[in-house]
């Protein structure tokens, strides 16, 4: 294959300041676009940079004015190798953008790989991968970024990275935010939910005011519902139903153990429904789920299993592990994301659906409006998605979904000051924790 060797490093000298200095050199003939471009630190960054390559000079000082609104490559820092088309590309379709925060965690250091190689978006679909960090992390995105170009992925056309919202989800078609400050010892769940509140509220706004008009938003980072819900409000052109809070992991979770119990490989289980809030009242549904086709309660007869061990097992599955790692689940979560964003770009499969925390209004099962809730959803893979109508509901199943409802209302009290709402005041019931908290 030929490829653009590039290596490119920068430095923060201070706050809003970034030094880049990059190498690079075509031995190979290439045949495929590539770039590297970091973005502004803040509104008003000034950027240094060197390029040590025999085509470029260096240093070659870049005002930030110039910078700004851009969403092409920008001059030394496009680093651009534009070559003959191979024949391959020509059936590639129009390239997409899509932003990741929190782009220097754990999750995303494997979503980004699977982005990168066509896993997600298919094999004709170019990429460009708009990454989000902070000051905190800028060197750690820096080699995220490094190792994407050393991967050598075909179909990455751009990564850029930056700390600033505003610039970094410019024309972004997909989002996928997953930074996020981890609750830490002693802290209350009501200060966690200000602090990424603010997080996502910040992000709602940048996303409002620099992404594509239907950006797809997927907020992984927790308490993940009711981020997902600042997020939206605080982006009041986007459509409301394009924000979904990831429980994907969770509808994993619960088939992995129905096809446990059962005695069957896990892709016999189908119609899986996660109810209410990634926490621990998430509501994994054995009343409409399927095994082979057959509903749940004809092939496991052991009810006391479902409605305690099951349940239970599949609400603090994210506390086993964390128990088991030493850290949060990273790789089935960026598995769950990328199972998540194909579920919306290819057709459900007929008769079934996925789970996705969505926008509760218009919801067909009494569900409260105005909260982000997990749902049954199908899709025609355009993006978009469906509610799906035909599920069944016993007493056992609304009790739980209620209690869910009950908490997640709670927490849209709590954080009444980022919807733009009124004085939040936070009331959450005491055994509201997320699924890693035990
Ligand atoms: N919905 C789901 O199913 C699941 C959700 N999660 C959630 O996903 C999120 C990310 O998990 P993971 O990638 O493992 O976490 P990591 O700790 O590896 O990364 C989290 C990133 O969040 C960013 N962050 C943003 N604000 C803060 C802050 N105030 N303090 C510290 N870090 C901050 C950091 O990036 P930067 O400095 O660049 O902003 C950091 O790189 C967590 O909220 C986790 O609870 C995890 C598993 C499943
Ligand atoms: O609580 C966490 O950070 C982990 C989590 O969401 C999960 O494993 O489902």
């Amino acid at each position: 294959m030929a490829v653009a060797e590039l290596s490119t490093s920068c430095t923060k000298t201070h706050s809003s300041q970034l030094s880049l200095s990059s190498s690079s050199s075509s031995r190979f003939s290439h045949h495929f676009r590539r770039s590297f471009r970091p973005l502004p630190t803040t509104r008003n960054p000034t950027i240094s940079c060197s390029v040590a390559s025999d085509q470029v000079q260096s240093p070659i000082p870049v005002q930030a004015e110039d910078l700004k609104g851009k969403s092409e490559c920008y001059g030394v820092f496009c680093l651009t190798y534009d070559l003959q088309a191979e024949e391959e590309t020509k059936s590639w379709k129009k390239l997409i953008n899509i932003a990741v925060s929190g782009a220097a965690g754990m999750i995303s250091n494997h979503l980004l790989f699977k982005i990168a190689s066509g896993e997600v978006f298919g094999p004709n679909q170019p990429v460009a991968l708009k990454l989000l960090g902070s000051e905190r992390s800028i060197q750690a995105l820096e080699g995220v970024a490094m190792e994407l170009e050393d991967s050598l992925f075909p179909l990455l056309r751009e990564v850029s990275i930056g700390i600033n919202p505003y610039e970094v989800f410019q024309d972004a078609e997909w989002a996928l935010l997953i930074g996020a400050k981890p609750r830490g010892p002693g802290m209350e769940r009501a200060d966690l939910l200000d602090i990424n509140g603010q997080i996502f509220a910040e992000q709602g706004k940048a996303l409002n005011a620099s992404a594509s008009p239907n950006v797809k938003v997927i907020v992984v980072g927790n308490p993940c519902n009711t981020n997902a819900l600042i997020c939206m409000k605080n982006a009041p052109n986007i459509p409301a139903k394009n924000f979904h809070a990831l429980t994907r992991l969770d509808e994993n979770r619960a088939k992995c153990q129905l096809a446990l119990k059962a005695g069957v490989f896990y892709d016999q289980v189908s119609n899986m429904t996660i109810w209410g809030n990634h926490s621990t009242t998430q509501v994994p549904d054995f009343l409409n789920a399927r095994i082979k086709g057959l509903p749940v309660k004809e092939v496991i007869k052991d009810h006391k299993w479902l409605e305690e061990e099951f349940t239970e097992k599949v609400q603090k599955r994210g506390g086993v592990l964390i128990k088991k790692w030493g850290r949060s689940s990273a790789a089935s979560t960026a598995v769950s994301i990328v199972d998540a964003i194909r579920s919306l770009i290819t057709p459900t499969p007929k008769g079934d659906w996925f789970s996705s925390g969505v926008y509760t209004n218009g919801n067909p099962y009494g569900i409260v409006e105005d909260i982000i809730f997990s749902m049954p959803c199908r899709s025609k893979g355009d993006g978009d998605y469906e509610l799906v109508k035909d599920v069944i509901f016993d007493d056992y199943l609304l009790k739980r979904i209620k209690k869910s409802e009950a908490e997640l209302l709670a927490e849209k009290r709590c954080v009444a000051h980022l919807t733009g709402e009124g004085i939040g005041f936070c009331d959450l019931p005491e055994d509201t924790m997320l699924p890693g908290e035990m």
